[in-house]
């Protein structure tokens, strides 16, 4: 889904998320494993406030495994829970009701020590687009299709979804919008494909993710493309590419956007095997 984000429409994204976030006890925050902060809201802190939140780090299939367990690691450290998923084929998922139900222990023991009827945790998922939310709806919602829409004291529109017994989920996810106005977080959404007609020039992209493979990942770069070394100039390393893997127009000249094209249709479609583009560092520093 392609969404053109102007401020009116960011405003209504928040106005939306705001009104729901009465309704529930927990919010799920979804993002990329492999940019687990340039695939995050800028505004979410503000936007959800005290509100009890689990991070999601959704598509871990896609992503480092050593970078994911610095990302839980560094969360934890903040106090912040934070959990690694895969959304498609289901695995983690078991951990999001156990994650909520301890973060949400106080409030619910003492709304039982008050004689309230026990429960089931409400929760909504939130996310930037292409996060995967829809993706994990449908998941959970096949252990349990069954759907509550009268809940009392819960407006008739909401639907929400059952996920076992603890755990109710609003069917329709919080859609937030990326930093994209940040030309790094911009190429970095391009090259996991969250953002696909992109204002950033496709040159410019399969360069970051060039320089990005060299700096983190230059044996699996030089293995991809056959290079012994890689070169420093972009044009060379261009041309090494392309010409071995046949980007070429008339005249046996490299065709530039062929190959530009070609790197970042691999990066996406992990032929690079699993990747992460930032790591708790870059946070640090900024
Ligand atoms: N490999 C992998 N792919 C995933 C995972 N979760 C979602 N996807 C894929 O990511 C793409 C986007 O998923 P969606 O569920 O449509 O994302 P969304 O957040 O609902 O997107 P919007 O509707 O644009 O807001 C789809 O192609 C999914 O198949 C995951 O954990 N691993």
């Amino acid at each position: 889904m392609t969404i053109q984000w102007f401020p009116g429409h960011m405003a209504k994204a928040r106005r939306q998320v705001t009104e729901k976030l009465k309704l529930i006890d927990i919010v799920y925050e979804l993002v990329d494993a492999r940019i687990p902060s340039s695939s995050r809201n800028p505004m979410i802190d503000e936007i959800i406030q005290h509100k009890p939140r689990i991070i999601l780090l959704n598509k871990s299939d896609m992503a480092d495994s050593a970078k994911t367990k610095q990302w839980l690691d560094y969360y934890k450290a903040q106090g912040k829970t934070a959990i690694a998923i895969n959304s498609q084929a289901g695995s983690g998922l078991h951990q999001i009701t156990a994650g909520a139900k301890e973060l949400l222990k106080e409030k619910f023991d003492r709304m039982k020590a008050k004689g309230i009827k026990p429960r089931a945790i409400r929760a909504m998922i939130v996310g930037i687009p292409n996060a995967g939310k829809s993706t994990l709806i449908n998941r959970l919602a096949k252990k349990n299709i069954a759907r509550t829409g009268n809940t009392p004291g819960v407006t008739k529109a909401q639907q929400w979804i059952k996920v076992g017994k603890e755990l109710e989920l609003l069917d329709t996810p919080g859609i937030l919008w990326p930093k994209f106005e940040d030309q790094e977080v911009g190429m970095k959404l391009a090259l996991t494909g969250a953002i696909k007609d992109t204002l950033l020039n496709l040159h410019d992209i399969s360069l970051y993710g060039l320089r990005y493979l060299e700096k983190e990942y230059p044996d699996r770069l030089k293995e991809r493309y056959n290079l012994e070394a890689i070169p420093e100039e972009t044009v060379e390393l261009f041309d090494a590419i392309g010409s071995f893997r046949g980007c070429l127009r008339g005249g046996g000249l490299i065709d530039y956007d062929k190959t530009a094209e070609l790197i970042v249709r691999e990066i996406r479609s992990e032929k690079f095997g699993p990747l992460t583009f930032e790591s708790p560092d870059d946070e640090t520093k900024q």
